[in-house]
This record gives structure tokens, C-alpha cells and sequence, in this order.
């Protein structure tokens, strides 16, 4: 382990939820390494890693857990939902059936996690734009009608908004537990691609540089 991560501040327990190969796992060993690995295994419980950020001159630990999208493991994952402040439900933008079980997700999480546990949609596999089944618009309604924190979409592959994602919950984590942080929309602003960004909290417009937050 990084000897950076044996000190810090402030300790926020992630969750990484979703269905099976929407890429968490390379999500997770992006903002870790920043690197891509085309790992074919699946997880197989739940798999943690350490990263220690820097925000704001706080040393904010991020514990991420990576869990296992598939269905047989999904009593042992449920067991870890308790005690994360955060969770990131991923789904692949390339199939539509990922964005479609967000719904179970969200309600699973209700149902085994903490009542204010922050909570934010990942849209992976950004670089299949191609292959697009699901828009970013779709998900930003779907994160507001839910009340959640935002919508975001990334690559692990590219590497594509990955850190500004996590660093964006880390930031909300550290605003809910130290009121000196202030409020930063830029992290969000970054966070879809620069065709257009859609914000929650006003009319959307194809022109508007807003974050998808809510
Ligand atoms: N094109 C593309 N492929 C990706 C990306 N992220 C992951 N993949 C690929 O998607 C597949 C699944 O990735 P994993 O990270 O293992 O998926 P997972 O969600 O952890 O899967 P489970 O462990 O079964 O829950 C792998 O073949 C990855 O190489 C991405 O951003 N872009």
C-alpha cells in the first residue's frame, strides 16, 4: 500500500455498483494507476483499493469497492452497501440493458444502504460513442427524478473524466463533513463531453456549459 495513504483526514468508503462487465473494475484500477487493463475476469466478491486525494489542502481517503455485477454474488455484495458515504452505480453506454437495471440498483441500494449515502450514475465506455444505445440526457433525468448527485459520463479505457469523477464525490463527501469546503461546480462542468452539458437545475440547452449535478 502507498505509504501516502497511511495518514489523512478524512476516510469516505465508496461503493462501485452495476451489472457485470460495464467496467468497474478498470474504472476503479483507472483512478488508481491510470492505466487501462483489458481484463477479461470477472470480480468475484468484492475487491478494495486506496487512493489518498488532496483536496483543498485536506487528505482525503478514498476506499473504493469494487464489487461483482454478477447475480450470484449479489447477497455478499449487498452486505457492504451499510457502510459506504458514497456509491457510484456504473452502466455501459454501448448497452442499453446496463442502463436499464439502474432502477433495481438504486432501489437495492435504498433498501441495504445508508439513508443519505451520496450517490451518483457513471455512464462507462464513453469511447464507444459508436456504439451509443444510451443518451447522457436519459441519465441525467433519471439521476434527477431519483435525487441523486449527478450523472457522469467516462472511459476508463481513455481514461476520460475517471479522477474527475471520484474526485467530484470526494469533494461532495468533504462539503457534507466540512463546511469550509466550498461548493466547486467546475468539477461537474468537466465531467460530460464538450458537445453539450445538461444541468438539472435549469432549462437545458445544447449552448449551456453547466455541470449534470443535482
Ligand atoms: N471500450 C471500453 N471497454 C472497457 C472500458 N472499461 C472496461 N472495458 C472493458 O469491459 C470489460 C469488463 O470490464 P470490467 O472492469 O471487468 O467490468 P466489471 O463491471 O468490473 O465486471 P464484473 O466484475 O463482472 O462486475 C473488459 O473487457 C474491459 O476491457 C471502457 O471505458 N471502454
Amino acid at each position: 500500500m502507498d505509504p501516502q495513504d497511511d495518514s489523512f483526514d478524512f476516510l469516505f468508503k465508496i461503493i462501485l455498483i452495476g451489472d457485470s462487465n460495464v467496467g468497474k473494475t478498470c474504472l476503479v484500477q483507472s483512478f488508481k494507476t491510470s492505466q487501462f487493463c483489458e481484463r477479461q475476469q470477472n470480480t468475484i466478491g468484492v475487491d478494495f483499493t486506496v487512493r489518498t486525494l488532496s483536496i483543498e489542502g485536506r487528505r482525503v481517503k478514498m476506499q473504493v469497492w469494487d464489487t461483482a455485477g454478477q447475480e450470484r454474488f449479489r447477497t455478499i455484495t449487498q452486505s457492504y452497501y451499510r457502510s459506504a458515504h458514497g456509491a457510484m452505480i456504473a452502466y455501459d453506454i454501448s448497452r442499453r440493458a446496463t442502463f436499464d437495471s439502474l432502477p433495481r440498483w438504486i432501489h437495492e441500494l435504498k433498501q441495504f444502504g445508508a439513508a443519505n449515502v451520496l450517490t451518483a450514475l457513471i455512464g462507462n465506455k464513453r469511447d464507444l460513442e459508436a456504439e451509443r444505445e444510451v443518451q447522457f440526457e436519459e441519465a441525467c433525468k433519471l439521476a434527477e427524478a431519483k435525487g441523486l448527485l449527478a450523472a457522469v459520463e467516462t472511459s476508463a479505457r481513455d481514461a476520460w473524466s475517471v479522477e474527475e469523477a471520484f474526485v467530484m464525490m470526494a469533494r461532495r463527501l468533504l462539503m457534507q463533513n466540512d463546511t469550509s469546503v466550498a461548493d466547486d461546480h467546475t468539477h461537474a462542468v468537466m465531467l460530460r463531453s464538450n458537445s453539450h452539458t445538461v444541468s438539472l437545475t435549469s432549462a437545458s440547452s445544447a449552448d449551456e456549459k453547466k455541470p449534470c449535478a443535482c
